[in-house]
C-alpha cells in the first residue's frame, strides 16, 4: 500500500510511534519530521535550539497534518545537543509528554568551511562538539531515560536510532573537523549496534551527498555557487531532496528494516563512488540515451536549482 498526502510508505509505517528528531526545526529534519507524521506516528518531538524556529516548524507540521488527516501530536524541544545537562531536560520534557520515545534521529549537525590550517581551537571544539559528542549526549541521555523509565531496560527494547553523517570517505578537504567527527559517529554507530543489539535496541546512520537543504544557504556565495556542478557531476545527474533523505531514514527506523543494524545508508545519488565515476569518465555517453534522470518524489521548493544542476 502506498500512503496518502505525500508519504511514500504505508500511513502506519511508524504507526502510534513517539519519534525525537533533533534539528527537526529545519531542512532534512523538518522533513523527517514531516515524514514521521505521515507515517502514522503519534508524537513527534523537534528539537534544536532556536525556540522561534521550532515553534514555526511545529505550526507548519500541524497545519499540514491536519489538512492532510493525520493525528499527531508536536512538540517542539529547545536544546542543545552540545551541552548534556541540555540534552537530559529536553529528553525529559518528551518523556513526561509522551511518555516514551521509540525512535530517535540525529540530524543536528554542521559545520563551516574553512582550511584546515584556519579552523581554531574554538572552532575545532564546536563541531566536533556538535556533530560528535552532541550524538553521543543524546543517544546516552535517551537511553539513559529509558533505562530509569521501566524496570529491566524494558522500556529499551525496540528502540531505534538513526545518525544523519554525511560522506566524509574520500576526506571533506576544508571541513576537516567535520570529516573526522562524522567518521566518529559511523564508527559510534557500529560500535552501538553490536553493544546495544542485547537490549533490542536497533542503530544505524544516514549519509547524504549534496542535498539542496535550507543548511546549504548558511555556506558562503563561491560555495553556494559551486555547488549545481557538483551534484550535476554526481551519477544521477543532481541533488538530493530533503524528503529523499528523510525517506531513508523512515525506512531504517522501520519494522521494514529490522534485520538492519549498523548500517550506514549513503544517499548520494552514486557520488560517493568517486573512483567508478573517474573510470566511466573515459568512456563517452551512449549518444542515443539521455542522462539517466531520477526525479525527486516530491515536488520541492529547490525544483529550479535541480534542473539548473542538471545543466
Ligand atoms: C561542499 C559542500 C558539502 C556539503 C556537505 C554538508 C552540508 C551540510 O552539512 S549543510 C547543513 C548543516 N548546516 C550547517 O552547517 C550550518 C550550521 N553551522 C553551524 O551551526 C556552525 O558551523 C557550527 C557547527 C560551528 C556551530 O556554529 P555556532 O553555534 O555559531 O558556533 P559558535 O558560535 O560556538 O562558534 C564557535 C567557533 O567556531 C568558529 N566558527 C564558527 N562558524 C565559523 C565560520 N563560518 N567561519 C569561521 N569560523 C567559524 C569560530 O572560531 C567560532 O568562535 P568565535 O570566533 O569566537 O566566534
Ligand atoms: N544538506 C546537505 O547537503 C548535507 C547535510 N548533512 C547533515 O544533515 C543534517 C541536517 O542538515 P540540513 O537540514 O541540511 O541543515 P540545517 O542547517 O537546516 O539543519 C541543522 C539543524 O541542526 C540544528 N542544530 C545545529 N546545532 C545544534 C545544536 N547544538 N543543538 C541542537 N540542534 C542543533 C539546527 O537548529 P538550531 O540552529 O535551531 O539549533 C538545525 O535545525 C546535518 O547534520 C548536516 O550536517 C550531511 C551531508 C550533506
Amino acid at each position: 500500500m502506498v500512503g496518502r498526502g505525500s508519504s511514500v510508505y504505508a500511513n502506519d509505517v511508524l504507526g502510534g510511534e513517539v519519534v525525537l528528531v533533533t534539528g527537526g526545526g529545519s531542512g532534512i529534519g523538518l522533513a523527517t519530521a514531516w515524514a514521521a507524521v505521515a507515517g502514522g506516528a503519534a508524537g513527534v518531538a523537534i528539537a534544536g535550539r532556536k525556540g522561534h524556529r521550532l515553534e514555526a516548524a511545529a505550526e507548519v507540521l500541524v497545519e499540514r497534518g491536519e489538512a492532510e488527516g493525520y493525528d499527531c501530536r508536536i512538540l517542539p524541544v529547545v536544546m542543545d545537543i552540545r551541552h548534556l545537562a541540555s540534552v537530559e531536560s529536553g529528553i525529559a520534557t518528551v518523556i513526561d509528554v509522551f511518555g516514551r520515545i521509540d525512535v530517535v534521529v540525529n540530524n543536528a549537525g554542521g559545520q563551516y568551511v574553512s582550511p584546515a590550517e584556519d579552523i581554531s581551537p574554538k572552532g575545532w571544539r564546536a563541531v566536533v562538539d556538535t556533530n560528535l559528542t552532541g550524538t553521543w549526549n543524546v543517544l546516552v541521555g535517551v537511553f539513559a531515560a529509558l533505562d530509569a523509565a521501566a524496570p529491566d531496560k524494558a522500556a529499551l527494547r525496540g528502540l531505534r536510532c538513526v545518525n544523519v553523517v554525511a560522506d566524509m570517505w574520500a576526506g571533506m578537504p576544508h571541513m576537516a573537523h567535520s570529516g573526522a567527527a562524522r567518521a566518529g559517529v559511523v564508527n559510534l554507530t557500529h560500535t552501538l549496534a553490536v553493544e546495544w543489539a542485547r537490549y533490542g535496541i536497533r542503530i544505524n546512520a544516514v549519509a547524504p551527498g549534496i542535498i539542496v537543504s535550507s543548511g546549504l544557504d548558511s555556506y558562503p556565495a563561491p560555495v553556494r555557487a559551486a555547488l549545481p556542478s557538483i551534484a550535476a557531476a554526481c551519477p544521477t545527474g543532481r541533488g538530493g531532496t530533503e524528503s529523499e533523505v528523510a525517506a531513508a531514514i523512515i525506512f531504517l527506523a522501520s519494522s521494514g528494516a529490522s534485520y538492519v543494524n549498523g548500517a550506514v545508508l549513503r544517499v548520494d545519488g552514486g557520488s560517493s563512488l568517486r573512483k567508478g565515476i573517474e573510470l566511466s569518465s573515459f568512456f563517452p555517453p551512449h549518444p542515443a540515451i539521455p542522462p539517466y534522470h531520477s526525479a525527486p518524489f516530491l515536488a520541492d521548493k529547490y525544483g529550479a536549482f535541480i534542473q539548473a544542476s542538471r545543466l
